[in-house]
């Protein structure tokens, strides 16, 4: 199966069950590699129906402090791509949900983005979402992308117009991925008013799945939005357990918080 027929599959799959897909964010190497691959398994115990894995960057211009301290963490255990891909090869057929990675271009150019392709499918990944990989821009990776069955999900936001978010949704694969708020990754208190029915607006034009993200961060919030979404996205909420609690107990405090977001996305 390519990593876009599972995606579509884990998607499938959830609203069979009558829910809502969750999809929790880490950051690759934060703290470190090791606790990435133990909280990978983690979150797919706890219920997790696709995994958002974080490549760290330097300038990630559209994270918040918590995501940008979770890079900076990663960052300075000197992480790379290729273990990163390794760690992934490693785990991706042991755990059930599709994993994508979130990553700006800048290192996948580095990397190359025909090995990176390459080296990404041999792994098991199933997707990438590149935020600064603007749609203009991306033939390139489509191509390589669809040629691997890798899914290339684009982003969706408030600001983006009618005309723009039909072409989006069309030229999305795996899911669109609309940001709920105009701004920066990271736990909100609320949510604009406006968002269920964009959400509506955004699933009517979609041939794919609309997962949601961006401020959410309890299940209460998870459970306002699951009727109105195929799926939704929590990262900086997790990423702030990761950060302030201690390594020994660091996989049950992840694994009991994503269990309770998981039992909010419940029709
Ligand atoms: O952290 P939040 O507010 O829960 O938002 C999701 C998010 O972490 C994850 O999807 C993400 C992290 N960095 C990104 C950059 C662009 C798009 C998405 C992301």
């Amino acid at each position: 199966m390519t990593g876009r027929q599972r995606i579509k599959e884990a998607f499938v799959a959830a609203s069979r069950r009558k829910e809502a897909a969750l999809i929790p964010f880490i950051e690759a190497g934060d703290p470190d590699l090791a606790t990435t691959k133990e909280l990978l398994h983690a979150l797919s115990e706890a219920g997790a129906d696709l995994i958002e894995l974080g490549y760290p960057f330097s300038d990630p211009l559209a994270d918040g402090p918590t995501i940008q301290a979770a890079a900076q963490r990663a960052l300075k255990g000197g992480i790379r791509l290729g273990e990163v891909l390794d760690m992934v090869a490693e785990i991706s057929s042991k755990i059930t949900p599709p994993i994508l990675i979130m990553g700006y271009l800048n290192p996948f150019l580095r990397f190359g983005l025909e090995a990176f392709a390459e080296k990404a499918t041999a792994a098991g990944l199933c997707g990438t979402i590149i935020p600064d990989l603007p749609m203009e821009e991306a033939d390139q990776w489509r191509k390589l992308a669809k040629a691997k069955g890798l899914a290339n999900v684009l982003l969706a936001a408030p600001t983006t117009d009618q005309k723009r978010l039909a072409i989006l949704a069309q030229k999305t694969s795996g899911f669109l991925y609309y940001v709920s708020v105009t701004g920066i990754t990271g736990a909100r208190k609320d949510l604009p008013p406006d968002l269920a029915l964009k959400l509506q607006t955004a699933r009517e034009v979609s041939p794919v799945p609309v997962a949601v993200g961006f401020g959410i961060a309890n299940a209460d919030q998870v459970a306002t939005l699951a009727p109105h979404a195929d799926g939704v996205v929590v990262g900086s909420a997790i990423v702030k357990i990761i950060a302030e609690t201690p390594r020994t107990r660091v996989v049950e405090e992840v694994f009991s918080f994503v269990r309770t977001l998981k039992e909010a996305t419940r029709l």
